[in-house]
């Protein structure tokens, strides 16, 4: 039967190509010849080989191996991937020692012997095949490098001190190899800084993984981060590569790290020490190289303690500290960030017909003075649902309605057919959500997930938590009701 394989035979004398191309059709699919060594960059260029037979001498009383030689080095640095046979004539071996060593993969010797040739190339087959799927790989993996690291990716805006600070400790400690770990409130821009890091480091052209430790679950840590083995356990029905391999090279990004129980505390301590991975099923360890970067919204004072936070593992990843201010303790990058988002919402919804384009002096003094407890991310989401809700050309503070969101304020109706919840039935200090009438769903999965969001200050883990949701879930409603 015939095998899978494109072979390209080159040589001179058409009793080689024609007896060569006779042997081979039988046990290849595709076998190609050509008597013009000047003909191979077309050839190579026009298709793929998976090996190449290609003699040594071209010309009558050549046996110098000069031509075989350019020829070899050619194909190789127009595809450098290729495998590459050579034919030397009876006692060449020398030559043939010689172009090896220059990148060829082996070697026929004139005259042949059926069964060595076919043996020859059927190796020399596999391995171009596996070499052009390396390739194929590589490239896939510079597309994927790329995709997770965007160019659109959002500048970090802020010229306040504590801004000018962060930046220069950015600058500082990207180009080394130091461990990072970012502490803030939510929504104060700590994956934004963690990229910036990335981006900054000499590791920049490769992969930037993020691992949200708050999203996943107890029984899947290991093996999202370790990987597995087909049938370890109950559902694993194919090999796994885990995210501290895949980001072998680059960047690993470990986001809510306070979320992490002490246990895995332990398990995460271990492999980043040993900077060796065991995949479940697996036997054997094996080696990544990661430059970590983490981050929490926990305390100092929390992660100091030792009920909650493991002090080997903080002393391993905090080798240098990024401490990002709340918004409202740099309440002066305020306004560049407000014209920011209005800038680019503008530019967002400009197709739906919406108008606005800036924010008067009273929405700007409204907005200097509130203290943003969900940080950026809400002032951000703020922006966005006043541009969508405003008729005019100017924002007003009307607009953003910023003590309690616009959907849970309480309405003075005097409806007898309106259903009031107290806010102490779901936890709150002061609202009362009014449910509209017709209580569509939709509308109540907001107003709760707006309540809750205000009541745990836009801390994502605890008000997915609250609602009973995943945090990729809480985002992706999040996104869906533009809070
Ligand atoms: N300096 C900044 N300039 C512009 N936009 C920012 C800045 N910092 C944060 N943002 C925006 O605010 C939002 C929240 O940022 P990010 O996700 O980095 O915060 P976080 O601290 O990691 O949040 P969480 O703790 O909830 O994961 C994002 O939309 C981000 O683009």
């Amino acid at each position: 039967m015939k095998k899978e394989g494109k072979i390209l035979i080159v040589d001179d004398d058409e009793d080689i190509l024609t007896a060569g191309k006779l042997l081979l059709k039988r046990h290849f699919s595709q076998v190609s010849t050509c008597n013009v060594p000047e003909h191979i960059p077309r050839f190579i260029n026009d298709q793929h080989f998976d090996a190449i037979i290609l003699d040594m001498n071209f010309g009558p009383g050549e046996s110098s191996g000069a031509q075989g030689f350019y020829w070899l080095q050619k194909i190789l640095e127009i595809k450098p991937e290729s495998v590459i046979i050579m034919i030397t004539a009876h006692g060449g071996v020398n030559l043939a020692v010689e172009a090896m060593k220059l990148g060829a993969t082996d070697y026929i010797a004139k005259p042949w012997q059926n069964e060595k040739v076919i043996a020859t190339v059927s190796t020399a087959v596999l391995l171009g095949r596996s070499r052009s799927e390396m390739q194929k790989l590589r490239e896939t993996n510079k597309v994927l490098v790329q995709a997770s690291n965007p160019a659109s990716q959002q500048n970090m805006l802020g010229q306040s001190q504590a801004m000018q600070q962060i930046q220069s400790l950015i600058a500082r400690s990207a180009p080394t190899e130091a461990n990072v770990m970012i502490l803030g409130e939510n929504g104060t821009g700590k994956e934004l800084v963690a990229r910036e890091i990335h981006q900054q480091s000499t590791r920049a052209q490769q992969v930037f993984m993020s691992v949200d430790l708050g999203a996943i679950s107890e029984t899947l840590f290991e093996s999202e981060l370790f990987g597995h083995k087909k049938g370890s356990f109950t559902g694993a029905q194919h090999d796994r590569i885990g995210r501290l391999q895949a980001a072998d090279a680059g960047t690993l990004f470990l986001d809510e790290l306070g979320n992490l129980p002490l246990h895995l505390q332990a398990k995460l301590l271990t492999v980043l020490e040993q900077r060796k991975v065991t995949p479940l099923g697996a036997n054997k360890a094996i080696a990544f190289n990661v430059r970590v970067v983490s981050a929490t919204n926990l305390s100092k004072e929390t992660l100091k303690d030792e009920q909650h936070f493991r002090q080997d593992l903080l002393f391993r990843l905090n080798t240098v500290e990024i401490n990002l201010p709340p918004l409202r303790e740099r309440s002066s990058d305020i306004a560049l960030l407000a014209s920011h988002y209005v800038d680019f919402y503008a530019k967002k919804y400009q197709q739906q017909g919406k108008a606005v384009k800036q924010l008067s002096v009273d929405a700007l003094a409204a907005i200097s003075s509130y203290s943003w407890p969900g940080n950026i991310r809400e002032l951000r989401h703020a922006i966005e649902r006043a541009m969508i809700l405003s008729q005019s050309e100017v924002l007003t503070s009307g607009d953003f309605q910023l003590d309690v969101p616009s959907h849970v304020k309480p309405r003075k109706s005097t409806s007898t057919k309106e259903h009031r919840v107290k806010a102490e039935q779901v936890g709150t200090t002061s609202t009362e959500i009014t449910l509209p009438e017709d209580l569509n769903l939709e509308q109540i999965e907001k107003n709760a997930i707006a309540l809750a969001l205000k009541k745990h200050r836009f801390n994502i883990s605890h008000t997915a938590k609250e609602l009973g949701l995943t945090r990729a879930a809480l985002y992706r409603r999040m996104e869906k009701h533009g809070l």
